[in-house]
């Protein structure tokens, strides 16, 4: 096959997306956009000169540009136009499904209502469902560089939309906040039925991957790639079966690894580990879901069997029912074995 057809054969596996947070997806184009839209003044006078700020050494230099960013979105309108924006660059990718984050207390400690956020969220997963096809689920992520009784206010604020909401996560600046910080919050949202995600692994030490399936007993584990350093955690994350959502291109542009040449996600593969690859923030790292897995796949040498063993993980390690996950991984198969 050459490029170009492994290109094509990609875009149309039927693929999810598990891990991007949906303020991660804003665009300096729409950043402008609602920000005259709003009356906001931004501290860049150029899209360029906003892309030219996104050169980062660690999770923390992205992390403060992309709450900043965030600071433009304050309508239902505005969250309705990022997620929107999102779901046609995913389905252009070829993407079917996602399961998306998002950072309430990154809107309400700044003064805008827990329910615009989301209401405005879910008119878009409601309108790319409808127009795109595309079908999504909602991820309340927690920040984990505030505190646990912050975690339990965000809680509160999430009951009158449990219907809507499939699980929650933990997101921010992960050293020094490991996920036991929030081992009762996530007790209380399991018992409202919410499934459980953690960032583990990212930047932080196999402890906290440890910390997440035992303690926190995570449903997956976003990221992941430190538990590599640590044998029997990886034969404990093979054994169980647990969904890594593991995001290359942000791994390289957060420096996780230096080039993506010695990224991890082929010796995850090959050692059974359940990885899926996903873009994170595709708006601030260069390249949505088409664009990891191909980069990775030229630069850590997938092979076709490993692109569609990729896109079956994401629909098996997805929040959907199990009969609708078969179905997916079905459709999966027929079209690998047509293409
Ligand atoms: O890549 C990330 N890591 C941790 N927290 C985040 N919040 C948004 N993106 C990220
Ligand atoms: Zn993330």
């Amino acid at each position: 096959m050459t490029d170009t057809d492994l290109t094509a054969f990609v875009r149309g596996l039927p693929k999810a997306e598990l891990h991007m947070h949906i303020e991660g997806s804003l665009e300096p184009e729409l950043m402008f956009e609602l920000a005259e839209r709003n009356g906001l003044a931004l501290p860049f006078k150029s899209v360029e000169e906003i892309r030219a700020a996104y050169a980062f050494s660690n999770l923390q230099d992205f992390l403060d540009i992309y709450y900043q960013g965030a600071g433009v979105l304050i309508t239902e309108a505005d969250f309705k136009d990022l997620a929107l924006a999102y779901f046609r660059r995913l389905a252009a990718d070829g993407g079917t499904h996602a399961e998306i984050f998002f950072d309430p207390q990154t809107h309400t400690d700044r003064g805008i209502a827990f329910d615009v956020v989301i209401k405005g969220l879910l008119a878009g997963m409601d309108e790319a469902e409808k127009t795109l096809g595309v079908t999504s689920k909602l991820i309340l992520c927690f920040l984990r560089h505030l505190d646990e009784d912050a975690a339990f206010a965000t809680l509160e604020q999430a009951k009158p939309w449990l219907a809507e909401i499939v699980g929650v996560g933990l997101d921010s600046s992960e050293v020094g906040h490991p996920p036991a910080k929030f081992a009762r919050a996530f007790q209380a949202a399991r018992d409202l039925g919410l499934k459980i995600v953690a960032h583990a692994g990212e930047e932080g030490p196999p402890a906290y991957v440890w910390e997440a399936i035992d303690l926190v007993k995570v449903d997956r584990i976003d990221h992941g790639n430190r538990a590599l350093e640590d044998e029997a955690l990886t034969a404990r994350l093979v054994r169980d079966g647990t969904t890594l959502t593991v995001c290359p291109l942000s791994n390289l542009k957060l420096c996780g690894v230096k080039t993506l040449e010695e990224h991890p996600l082929k010796r995850m593969l090959d050692l059974g580990l359940k990885a899926t690859v996903n873009s994170d923030d595709p708006a601030y790292f260069g390249g949505y879901l088409l664009e990891n897995y191909m980069a990775t796949a030229t630069a850590v040498g997938l092979t076709r069997e490993d692109l569609v063993t990729l896109a079956k993980n994401s629909f098996a390690g997805s929040f959907l029912s199990e009969a609708e996950k078969a179905e997916r991984i079905a459709g999966v198969d027929a079209y690998a074995a047509a293409n």
